[in-house]
């Protein structure tokens, strides 16, 4: 019988998961598989679910959660045979929309079933494994209060963003690759990934490519508050390479020297202040559970 190991935040996206744990054993007991459930605590989690991997030895681990429960998971499997399964739980879900999992609940349990593997590229921030999006500057500020509120879900990310927006300013950034420099000056915010969008769905990478040896860094340079409008709307509509205030790079590897007072976070986790930030891409290091191509149906 299939192992699955599934990984259920209780508070992510401020959810009540009773019910889909009970969803998640009839389902189990339909397809024949072998299921554990492991909730975490938000202390030491990582630890005690390396140890439950370790001990249940299982062919899959689900997260039921948020970014940040999928980034969990995805820190203990990474350079294994184990593959990952999204059962997107939390505000935002940002991985899972990128990798097309579907977003209710018992259509993304049926991907548990499908087999469709996948590696997909990490990356690794100062020895951090990044699985979505690592930025630096407004976003990961908002983030960072965010976390420290006790209100979560979408609507209290987008009230966050609102306030500190009024006030923020600008930070000063270096970027250089393999001994050249890409950017050089001030910057709303600086975005890494290999991914397209946040989970809000601004796709504030909207060609990026998962699994294909690259990342890209976005750079949002200051711009007028009465342009925030007009970048909105480009963000939704996959159309920010557009904007003057926008430019991008992609590399392999690279470093960003910022201010010791910028905030940096990696899917959705606030991480301490470092003034120097280097990124390397991990080519195929993460297998991933999907559901089956659009035109696989077809065939
Ligand atoms: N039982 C718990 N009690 C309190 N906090 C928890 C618990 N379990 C996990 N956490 C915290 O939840 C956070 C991760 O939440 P997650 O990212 O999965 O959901 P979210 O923030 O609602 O969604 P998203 O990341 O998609 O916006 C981590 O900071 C983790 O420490």
């Amino acid at each position: 019988m299939k192992k699955i190991l599934f990984v259920i935040n209780p508070i992510s996206g401020d959810i009540d998961k009773q019910e889909l744990e009970e969803n998640i054993q009839a389902f189990c007991r339909r397809h024949e598989i072998t299921g554990q459930f492991f909730k975490t605590s938000g202390e030491q989690d990582e630890e005690k679910l390396r140890q439950e991997i370790k001990s249940f030895q299982p062919e899959t681990v689900a997260a039921v959660g948020g970014d940040g429960t999928v980034s969990l998971v995805a820190k203990e499997i990474i350079n294994t045979d184990v593959a990952l399964a999204i059962l997107p739980q939390g505000s935002g879900n940002g991985l899972s929309k990128d990798l097309d999992i579907p977003q209710t609940f018992d259509e993304a349990l049926q991907v548990l079933i499908e087999n469709r593997v996948k590696a997909i590229d990490t990356l690794d921030v100062n020895g951090q494994v990044s699985i979505h999006i690592c930025d630096m500057g407004f976003n990961a500020l908002v983030v960072k209060r965010f976390c420290e509120g006790d209100t979560r879900g979408p609507g209290a990310y987008a009230r966050i963003a609102m306030q500190e927006f009024i006030g923020y300013t600008a930070k000063n950034y270096t970027i250089t690759s393999r001994g050249k420099t890409l950017f050089e000056g001030e910057a709303f915010m600086v975005t890494v990934t290999n991914a397209k969008a946040f989970g809000s769905n601004a796709a504030i990478n909207p060609n990026g490519i998962i699994n294909d040896g690259c990342f890209e860094i976005c750079v949002m340079e200051p711009f007028p508050k009465m342009s925030s409008i007009g970048i909105l709307y480009r963000l939704y509509t996959d159309s920010i390479d557009e904007s003057v205030y926008t430019q991008r790079f992609s590399c392999s590897e690279a470093t960003i020297l910022n201010q010791e007072d910028d905030q940096i976070q990696i899917d959705g986790e606030p991480l301490e202040s470092e003034k120097q930030v280097h990124i390397k891409v991990q080519p195929q290091t993460l297998k991933v559970l999907l559901p089956p191509l659009p035109d696989a149906a077809a065939e």
